[in-house]
């Protein structure tokens, strides 16, 4: 059965000689790929310290072969309890982070549709108005 380690632990192995990250919620033994890591040893270094590398992961859109590989470096489970950072992973297909609340872009669609509604209401005037105005015979020569 896979080990389980809590976050705290996973925390201590956050150097070049032993780097362990986290990736939707488990956890992955890196140090032996830090120097050969096509995307360089730093993000490994960087994700061990801000605890989890999910997003960074997922947003490298990383090949097939490169998932594949995980299974090489697993070491175990994370316990998800013991998560004390808003940015971890819920183990699912994304992350934590404490998400901004909807912007107020409705507010703005909303006036411009009724902007819109306002000037199809006022179309067929301004043509009648240009139409009536230009039938009328010019003063004088009629
Ligand atoms: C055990 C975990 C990881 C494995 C096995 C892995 C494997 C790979 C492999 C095989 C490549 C070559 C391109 C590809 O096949 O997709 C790659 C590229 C790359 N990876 Fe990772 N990677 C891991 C974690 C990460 C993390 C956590 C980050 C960032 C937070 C990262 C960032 C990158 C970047 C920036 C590239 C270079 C992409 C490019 O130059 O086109 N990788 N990785």
């Amino acid at each position: 059965m896979a080990k389980t380690y809590t976050f705290e632990e996973v925390g201590n192995h956050n150097h070049k000689e032993d780097c362990w990250i986290i990736i939707h919620g488990k956890v992955y033994d890196v140090t032996s790929f830090l120097y050969d890591h096509p995307g360089g040893g730093d993000v490994f270094l960087v994700a061990a310290d801000e605890k989890d590398a999910s997003v960074g992961f997922d947003e490298v859109g990383h090949s097939e072969s490169a998932i594949e590989m995980l299974e090489t470096y697993y070491v175990g489970e994370l316990d998800t309890d013991t998560i004390t950072s808003t940015t971890v992973s819920d183990g699912e297909n994304h992350a934590l982070p404490p998400h901004a609340p909807a912007a107020t872009k409705t507010n703005h669609s909303f006036a411009v549709k009724i902007l819109v509604a306002l000037l199809m209401l006022a179309l067929p005037f301004v043509v009648q108005y240009y139409y009536g105005k230009g039938n009328d015979p010019p003063n004088g020569e009629n």
